[in-house]
């Protein structure tokens, strides 16, 4: 038996999670919410005209009381950053949308894990961790999931080796205040710096990893691709389907995503990403990974570029 998952918010984001999961084994029922009704009843249809081929699963356009008994709720509901736009200008609009969905959404799911997606997402997720009221466990912000899936890919476009050999992250905000930090990046056990030292004397055509380069990359790629062709949709719907998936998995895993923090690395009240554990009942902790000072100190800069945002929400 699958999960039950609510996704509010049908627009090109909740709509391809929507249909990420119905090609998955992950939901056997979503219930997609929009004030926008004819949009959520057209991608209803659309996405369940699919599903002949496959096992059954039952998508329906609802309202809140249909997120009853809901296992997930994801929530994109929200603007999106228009070319040239910052997330962070987004706040104090999408910080309003979410204060009235809310009361009704904590209301018909009070046991949910909540994923949290809506832009500045790190700051929508400290705004629902601090009014809905529910067990910091179930508030889980998608955080730095999509920008490390990011950061993947182009280590492995780099060396030529699979996505799955590569172990590295991006920590702080999803947006401008993000970092790599190196010295927990590696490639099956083997830092990125020495791996490119052993390709290169294994004669292999290849240059060392541009650090700001790659940062840069990872940073602009949503900016460039909503520049191009509008939105991004595909990544982080992936992305949150994975987060789905480790939630309803039977055992923990890790993953970059924002929560609370509470003193980690020195930094508290203010949700960002680091390595957190994902499990049955959502957050299970995080994971302390060693860094170097100068990286803590990038953390730190992220929380505080966070917190000033923060200051200016009008609550
Ligand atoms: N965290 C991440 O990595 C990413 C986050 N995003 C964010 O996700 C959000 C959604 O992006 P898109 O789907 O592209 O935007 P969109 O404009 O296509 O869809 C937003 C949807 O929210 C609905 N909506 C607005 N107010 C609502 C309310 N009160 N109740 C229910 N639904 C409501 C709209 O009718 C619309 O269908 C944006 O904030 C965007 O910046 C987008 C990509 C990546
Ligand atoms: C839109 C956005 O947050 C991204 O693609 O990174």
């Amino acid at each position: 038996m699958g999960s039950k998952i609510t996704i509010i918010g049908a627009g090109s984001v909740g709509a391809t999670i929507a249909y990420t999961l119905s090609g998955e084994n992950i939901a056997s029922e979503i219930v997609m919410i929009d004030i926008n009704k004819e949009k959520v009843q057209g991608e209803v249809m659309d996405i369940e005209q699919g599903t002949c081929f496959r096992d059954p699963i039952s998508i329906v356009c609802g309202d809140y009381e249909d997120a009853k008994d809901s296992d997930i709720v994801i929530i994109t509901s929200g603007i999106a950053r228009k070319p040239g736009q910052t997330r962070i200008e987004l706040t104090q609009t999408n910080v309003n949308i979410l204060k009235s969905i809310t009361p009704e959404i904590v209301k018909a799911a009070p046991n949910a894990i909540y994923i949290i997606v809506s832009n500045p997402v790190d700051i929508m997720t400290y705004v629902f961790t601090k009014i809905s009221g529910l067990p910091e466990r179930q508030i889980i912000g998608s955080g730095t999931i999509l920008d490390t899936a990011r950061l993947k890919f182009a280590l492995s476009d780099h060396f030529g080796v699979a996505q799955k050999n590569i172990h590295a992250y991006v920590f702080g905000e999803h947006g401008d205040s993000s970092f790599i930090p190196w010295s927990g990046a590696y490639i099956s056990g083997v830092s990125v710096d020495e791996f490119y030292e052993l390709m290169k004397a294994r004669g292999k055509d290849i240059e060392a990893v541009d650090k700001e380069a790659m940062l840069t990359y990872v940073q602009k790629s949503g900016g460039k691709i909503i520049a191009n062709k509008g939105a991004t949709f595909y990544a982080v719907s992936r992305s949150v389907c994975q987060i789905c998936a480790r939630v309803a998995a039977s055992s923990d895993s890790i993953a970059t995503v924002s929560s609370m923090m509470h003193g980690e690395y020195g930094i508290e009240d203010v949700c960002l990403s680091t390595l957190t554990i994902l499990g049955p009942n959502g957050i299970q902790g995080k994971l302390p990974m060693r860094m170097k000072k100068e990286e803590i100190e990038k953390l730190k800069a992220s929380a505080d570029t966070l917190k000033s945002v923060i200051a200016q929400i009008e609550w």
